[in-house]
């Protein structure tokens, strides 16, 4: 490791400082003494003869003692000065822990070798050929009181894999952070608009690496996305789709049967995918997912536990997983109970099929805010209320719920905590395989007795093609991606992060969640505020 040995140009060392903080009068008389007498200062190496007069007051001689540890910076050339300055310090380095090397400094010497007119890459074998100090000539960028005050603790939950062996523009790749979508993250520095620095929760005694900045990011996204523009056959505008999607009654109820799900895909939940695949590729100006802010959530055993949404395209299997979810632990998860305006059926029993309520009573639930999502089926309304999924996690359940996307919004406060989980499907090939196997496409029964023969392939397609524009739309909603392949892996991997969830000592939540209840998620990134 390099480690601090001495400071130099007239100031204290930081040791010094902190004997001068620490003491009482005594050590105040004592002090004034010291100071009088000038032996606070350390033993400062000599001044170098060629330093310039005006120099004397900024210039920094820094000794380092070398070992193998990695210094920690890196350096470049001001274009515009032509000079070599510490381009980025590693947090955690050893260059970071001395505290005397900052980013912006200038290197005028390495161990006596000026350095005008060097490149960067010529520093190296500089460094390298010194045995067993460096000394710098630094000319100090900032006062150490403007370093400490852009210092803060920021916390955030990555919203998108990053490997830096995939990326080209990576400045350094050893001094990179590999991260997975849901990592929650330490910012430690925003001073570069283009590169952060953050290191791993699990690993905070370990240095900080480089991510990229959420502006980046975005700029990165943005250029890939005309890309869906240019697949023809796949674009076509939404024709009368428009005056359908803009009916109150588009939002699918929660909690309905399978069935009924599956006869609405049929009908314009196909057309929907189409409006929705020519509204992303035309109308791209949602910002993709990045990081969002979050702040840690002590659960203690009286809290009820978090709202569960799973989310994802019709007939990816969302009430498959609900339903396995439900028999493998019937104490643990509960469903909500629909309203509904139809005639109860024989079989059926009041609040345990349905809440089943007139038009007049459902449309004051409406009028109310009393109701997640609603829908008309075949003339009647269906709906999910606030209160049902209040009375499931009054029973000390975790709440499974199963909403449209653009609805998590209305839960998504400090009350019900959701926990969002997105059912995606796989690639196709593996869609196709697991899916006949099941015989899922050959043909449903709806709950009229009525047969409909899905055509399998266009329903794939369509399948993932809402699947993507889902989590391009509400990606930075979701806690967790479970890939639906095999049905008892991805149910397997559900349940296992569920209970990991729940047996937390710590959960990370949105720190918007800290500030109101309830709280609107917004979906746009300029006006979320924790969504950096
Ligand atoms: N991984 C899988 N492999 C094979 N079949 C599956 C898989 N996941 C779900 N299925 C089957 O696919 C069909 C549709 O699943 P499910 O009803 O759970 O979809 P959904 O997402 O709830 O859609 P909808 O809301 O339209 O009903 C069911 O017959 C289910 O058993």
């Amino acid at each position: 490791m390099f480690e601090l040995s001495q400071m130099a140009a007239g100031r204290a060392s930081v040791s010094d400082e902190g004997e001068l903080l620490s003491g009482g009068p005594q050590s105040l008389l004592h002090v004034h003494d010291a100071v009088a007498q000038r032996d606070f200062e350390p033993v400062l190496p000599p001044i170098p003869d060629d330093a310039l007069e005006d120099e004397e007051d900024s210039v920094k001689i820094v000794s380092l003692v070398k070992t193998k540890e990695p210094l920690g910076a890196t350096v470049k050339r001001d274009t515009s000065t032509g000079a070599i300055v510490v381009a980025r310090i590693m947090r955690g380095g050893a260059a970071d822990k001395s505290g005397l090397i900052h980013e912006g400094d200038e290197l005028k010497e390495v161990n006596g070798v000026p350095l005008e007119h060097r490149k960067p890459k010529e520093i190296l074998p500089l460094l390298a050929r010194s045995k067993d100090e460096v000394r710098f000539k630094i000319i100090p960028a900032y006062s150490r009181e403007e370093m400490s005050t852009t210092k803060q603790k920021l916390f955030v939950r990555a919203l998108f894999d990053y490997d830096p062996n995939q990326d080209p523009s990576i400045p350094c790749k050893d001094a990179a952070l590999t991260f997975k979508r849901g990592d929650v993250l330490q910012i430690v520095s925003m001073e570069d608009d283009t590169w952060w620095q953050a290191c791993h929760l699990e690993d905070s005694n370990g240095g900080a690496g480089l991510i990229p900045s959420k502006e980046l990011h975005e700029r990165r996204v943005a250029l890939q996305r005309p890309k869906a523009l240019f697949q023809p056959q796949r674009v076509k505008p939404p024709g009368d789709l428009y005056t359908l999607l803009k009916s109150p009654c588009v939002s699918l109820p929660a909690g309905l049967r399978r069935s009924f799900r599956l006869g609405r895909k049929s009908s314009w939940a196909k057309e929907a995918a189409r409006f929705r695949r020519w509204s992303a590729g035309v109308h791209s100006s949602i910002c993709p997912p990045t990081y969002i802010e979050v702040i840690p959530y002590h659960r203690e055993p009286k809290d009820r536990h978090r709202v569960v949404i799973l989310v994802g395209p019709s007939g990816v299997g969302v009430n498959e997983l609900k339903r396995r979810l439900l028999i493998s632990d019937p104490d643990r998860y509960g469903v909500t109970v629909p309203h509904t305006t139809r005639e109860k059926k024989r079989q059926e029993s009041e609040g345990v099929d349905y809440h089943f309520v007139s038009v007049h009573m459902f449309e004051e639930l409406i009028l109310s805010h009393r109701l997640i999502e609603y829908g008309s089926y075949r003339g009647h309304y269906y709906g999910t209320s606030l209160d049902s999924v209040h009375r499931v996690m009054a029973e000390g359940k975790v709440c499974l719920l199963d909403v449209h996307p653009s609805k998590i919004k209305r839960v998504y406060t400090s009350e019900f905590k959701p926990y969002v989980v997105f059912v995606k499907p796989p690639r196709i090939e593996e869609l196709r395989l697991t899916r006949r196997r099941a015989k899922f496409n050959l043909c449903c029964l709806m709950d009229t007795g009525d047969a409909i023969f899905l055509s399998q392939e266009a329903d794939f397609e369509d399948m993932i093609d809402l699947a993507e524009n889902m989590e391009r739309q509400y990606g930075h909603l979701f806690d967790k991606v479970i890939v639906n392949g095999d049905i008892a892996s991805a149910f397997r991997e559900l349940r296992s992060d569920l209970e990991k969830i729940q047996e937390a000592r710590v959960q990370w939540v949105p720190t918007e969640w800290s500030f109101s209840s309830p709280t609107k998620a917004r979906r746009s990134c300029s006006h979320l505020p924790s969504w950096i």
